[in-house]
């Protein structure tokens, strides 16, 4: 493994240099994969591999994803099955449906999980929550994960780009002696830029906390405020909506991506560098307690809690319609809306 400082900390990492697509190929050349789910990451993921020349099928219940697997190529009967069928014939059995939904659909994959067989994830929410879930695998298995940093969406997109994801991986039992190797294989064939290696419970407590914080909950939260002050005090919906989202995303945070805060800071006006200078440390302050009350409810299990009962809803999607109409019907996102149609690649 490659080691890497990380601003002072040396991790090992795994490379697609070290570990080739190639070597991945080899180590997983007898493996019939099955991708169970075709949301968002079952896309991304099984079109990677198959593209990296895995052998892949995908399990998917009948209904619109379904037909969407079959749009992008899967055939049925020969690479598109229904859930039973794809556990069937996969060796590995990629879980890729919804972390609630895995909780419904575990009696049926456990009964597929024959000695030998490998059951692979990209969250450690199953097995890290399971006196919630009551995902416990069997102890014949390999039990992996393979958790994409960011969308399955970029994780195609990237991938087609010839770029690639971080992911982290992680092994939870061994039973073959060959799972690390396994796991480090799949995350190559899933397309990951570079693979560091964490535990299941680390993973899941890192990624509910980045998706309720910095990611999606404290962002929007964040653009809300400003948003609202500006507005409140007589500024129109395009300068609040330009000053707080569209520069961000369009400007400044893809050079951020490409070269740091730090050069960020010292790239702009100096009138906004003593600015962002003086007031970044005055937001952490105010954020940091919410950062830590939102770790503390991801540790005691309360998050994971919150999801499974709410997710698990039989009128869940009527529900998730109107807390995301509040969001899209807001005056901030109307206004991002129109601000998006304007962009000139737009025609
Ligand atoms: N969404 C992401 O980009 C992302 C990123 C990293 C990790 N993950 C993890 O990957 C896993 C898959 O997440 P996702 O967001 O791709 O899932 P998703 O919510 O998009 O759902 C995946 C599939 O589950 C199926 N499904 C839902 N309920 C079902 C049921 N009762 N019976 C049968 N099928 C059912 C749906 O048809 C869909 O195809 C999760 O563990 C998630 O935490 C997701
Ligand atoms: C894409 C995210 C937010 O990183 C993922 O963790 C998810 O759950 O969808
Ligand atoms: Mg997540
Ligand atoms: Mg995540």
């Amino acid at each position: 493994m490659a080691q890497i400082n990380f601003g002072g900390s040396v991790e090992e990492v795994v490379t697609r240099e070290e570990f080739p697509l190639e070597k991945a190929r080899e180590v997983l050349a007898n493996e019939t994969i099955a991708v169970i789910g075709y949301g968002v990451q079952g896309p991304g993921q099984s079109l990677n591999m198959r593209d990296n020349g895995f052998n892949v099928i995908v399990g998917q219940r009948k209904g619109k994803t379904y037909d969407k697997a079959v749009a992008d190529g899967w055939v049925p009967g020969e690479t598109l099955f229904e859930i039973e069928e794809a556990l069937e014939k996969g060796t590995i059995i990629c879980f890729l449906l919804s972390d609630a939904a895995q909780i419904e659909l575990w009696p049926t994959v456990k009964k597929a999980l024959v000695p030998g067989k490998s059951l692979y994830f990209s969250h450690g929410f199953g097995v890290t929550y399971k006196e919630q879930t009551g995902i416990v695998p069997p102890a014949d298995v390999d039990v992996f994960l393979v958790a994409p940093k960011g969308s399955g969406t970029s994780l195609r997109r990237l991938f087609v780009e010839g770029k690639g994801l971080n992911s982290s991986f992680a092994v939870y039992q061994d039973a073959s002696g060959n799972a690390r190797t396994k796991c480090i294989a799949m995350g190559i064939g899933v397309g990951s830029g570079y693979l560091f290696e964490t535990d299941f419970y680390r993973e899941v407590t890192s990624d509910l906390t980045g998706e309720r914080g910095t990611l999606m909950g404290a962002i929007q939260g964040i653009f809300a405020a400003q948003y609202e002050v500006l507005r409140e005090n007589g500024h129109s919906p395009s300068e609040a909506f330009n000053e707080t989202v569209e520069e961000l995303t369009q400007s400044l945070m893809p050079l951020v991506a490409e070269n740091g805060m730090d050069w960020m800071y010292a790239n702009c006006s100096t009138t906004a560098q003593r600015g962002a200078l003086d007031w970044w440390k005055p937001f952490k302050e105010a954020t940091k307690p919410v950062f830590q009350k939102l770790y503390d409810s991801v540790k005691s299990g309360e998050q994971a809690n919150i999801s499974i009962t709410r997710n698990s809803q039989p009128d869940y999607r009527e529900k998730l319609e109107v807390e995301l109409a509040e969001l899209r019907d807001s005056e901030m996102w109307i206004a991002g809306a129109a601000v998006r149609s304007l962009r000139p690649e737009r025609n």
